[in-house]
């Protein structure tokens, strides 16, 4: 039987996507704008508290296209302290006018192919509870590793998968400083086996790194992909801009 990786995982992640009803916002008196723009402000300070403290991290993002208006990525050390991010998120004058629109929860996760890693480094300690960056641009997409008939990852063995994501982390490389890579994987917790998070200075970028990995096996043969979601960096002192109707 082919043997599993162990992964290291490090912190929980929630991707929440939402829309906003403009509509019933527009129709809501300044002072309730006002109130809910507050509030969520209130509650980014806060999460930008805990980033300090290097007790999670957040990223907050427009979206482009009708899929959602905006996303809150949130790592946290628990499942229980993302849970209550969203709900806190759901009491909140805000959310009475957003809708949910998709979400992902995951863990961040290595998967230590060359068996070399060691968990205690400082530098895996900060790839698996990293700060997540303020770049300009943000993509996400879930991934399965297929399963049908010859292309089967599962069925590979361990050397063989070993040698494919060799040259998947080769082709990545080559990005190194335009795209950071954030692997959270999600087996047994969603309905895809990873999400993929991407970060970039220059949006172009993740059309280039998501074509030339199409040409990798582990992608072109083993690759199977949800729905893509991609968005510009929401500044939290530009929330006010951004709901301004
Ligand atoms: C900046 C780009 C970049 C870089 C440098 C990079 C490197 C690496 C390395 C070195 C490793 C293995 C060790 C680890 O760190 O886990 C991985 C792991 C992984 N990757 Fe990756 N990846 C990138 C980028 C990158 C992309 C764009 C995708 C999506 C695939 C595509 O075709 O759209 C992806 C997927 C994954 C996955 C699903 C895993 C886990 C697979 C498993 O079976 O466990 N990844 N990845």
């Amino acid at each position: 039987m082919p043997e599993a990786v162990v992964t290291m995982d490090g912190w929980y992640c929630l991707h929440d996507f939402r829309s906003i009803d403009w509509t019933s916002w527009k129709y809501a008196s300044s002072e309730e704008r006002e109130q809910a723009i507050h509030e969520f402000q209130k509650m980014i300070s806060n999460w930008e508290d805990t980033e300090k403290s290097k007790q999670g991290s957040h990223a907050l993002y427009t979206i482009m296209g009708q899929k959602a208006d905006f996303m809150m990525m949130i790592l946290r050390p628990t499942m229980e302290e993302l849970n209550e991010i969203e709900t806190a998120f759901n009491k909140t004058k805000l959310a009475e006018f957003t809708t949910p629109a998709y979400s992902y929860v995951s863990v961040v996760e290595l998967s230590n192919y060359m068996g070399n890693a060691n968990e205690d480094d400082p530098e895996i300690q900060a790839r698996l509870k990293p700060t997540l960056p303020k770049w300009n641009h943000i993509c996400f997409y879930p991934m399965d590793k297929r399963r049908q008939g010859n292309d089967n990852w599962y069925v590979l063995e361990k050397d063989e998968r070993a040698k494919l994501m060799y040259a998947h982390g080769m082709t990545g490389r080559q990005y190194a400083g335009k795209i950071r890579q954030i692997i959270t994987g999600s087996i047994g917790f969603d309905d895809w086996e990873w999400g993929v998070t991407l970060f970039a200075h220059d949006v172009l970028q993740f059309k280039k790194l998501v074509y030339e990995m199409r040409f990798d096996e582990v992608t072109s043969r083993y690759g199977d992909f949800g729905s893509f979601y991609i968005g510009n960096l929401l500044k939290p002192d530009a929330v006010p801009q951004f709901l301004h109707v």
